[in-house]
């Protein structure tokens, strides 16, 4: 048998409606109790949604229907007796006749709108899960400075911004002296211990456009933008001293460093000069630096 059909037996708001005013002329129980609404006399539609729904309807759903005769899935809020926000979609077709009307379909979205916000909950966690872990990937475990790969991308790039704009960039690297044997006489973990004060060390006295990072067990590397040889050297000095000044965790400490100096050198080669004048630095007794400048041509 087929069964009768009534709006009464549908679980979404039916309302019938006039057309011009939007007073409702038919609402089924559904509405009423699911919305929150009591009937009232002459009740337009409007009176039963939020103040920016409102504005919806009037300047978006009603031309749409007046243009058209339907609208489909429009989210609208419908606010309840006690002024409660409920999330709705809406769909109506228009109905010519003697008195036009509009018949209303509302289904409550509120579990659309919180799966929606679920969503929008795990992207942000996500993001935020891909931000550390890009931040962890490009940082040295033991000293929370930039780690080799992080420091060759960077410094790749802020070297050919230099010389697009003609500056001079200078590249310290820096070693520690027989570091081996501070393992071997205090272990790996006073040695842990020296590479991690170190790194804070050489961070405080680096400038802010300065790019510090340990490219290798005891070797750390800065690039110091817009810095010619002798205010390089100067930096290289001074750091020299700080580090032979004090012992660091109850040891003695000395660094060497080769300071390259060049306009127009690509990081590959500035590396490289670098890496020769350390060697020289270590050849030449250590504890101390060895700077030179590069033509451009080199
Ligand atoms: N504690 C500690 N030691 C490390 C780490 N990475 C590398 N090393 C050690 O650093 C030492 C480097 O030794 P060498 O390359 O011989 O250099 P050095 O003894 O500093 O001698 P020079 O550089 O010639 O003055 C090795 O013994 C490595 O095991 C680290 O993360 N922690």
């Amino acid at each position: 048998m087929v069964p009768v059909f009534t709006p009464d037996v549908f679980p979404c708001g039916c309302l019938v409606t006039t057309l011009s005013e939007q007073v409702i002329l038919r609402a089924n129980p559904y509405f009423y109790l699911e919305f929150q609404q009591a009937p009232k006399a002459q009740q337009r539609l409007s009176d039963v949604l939020t103040p920016a729904s409102k504005i919806v309807l009037e300047s978006f759903v009603m031309p749409m229907l007046l243009n058209m005769g339907h609208c489909e899935e429009i989210q609208l809020t419908i606010q309840g007796n006690s002024g409660e926000r409920l999330p709705v979609l809406v769909n109506a077709n228009v109905q010519q006749g003697d008195e036009p009307l509009i018949f209303w379909v509302i289904n409550s979205a509120k579990q659309r709108d919180k799966l929606y916000q679920e969503l929008v909950d795990l992207r942000n966690a996500l993001e935020e899960k891909a931000e550390r872990l890009e931040l962890l990937s490009q940082t040295d475990e033991l000293t929370g400075l930039l780690n080799r790969r992080a420091f060759i991308s960077r410094a790749q790039l802020l070297l050919k911004q230099a010389h697009r704009h003609d500056q001079t960039c200078s590249f310290l690297l820096l070693d520690i002296d027989h570091f081996k044997q501070i393992n071997d006489l205090h272990g790996h973990a006073c040695g842990d211990a020296v590479l991690r004060q170190l790194g804070q060390l050489l961070q405080k006295n680096c400038r802010e456009h300065d790019v510090l990072a340990r490219i290798g067990g005891e070797e750390f590397a800065i690039i110091c933008m817009d810095s010619p040889t002798d205010s390089a050297a100067a930096f290289a000095e001074k750091l020299l001293r700080l580090v032979s000044a004090e012992p660091i965790d109850g040891i003695a400490v000395t660094v060497s460093i080769g300071v390259a100096t060049a306009g127009q050198l690509s990081f590959e080669q500035l590396y490289k000069q670098a890496d020769l004048l350390l060697y020289e630095a270590k050849h030449a007794g250590r504890n101390r630096l060895v700077a030179a400048l590069y033509p451009a041509d080199i």
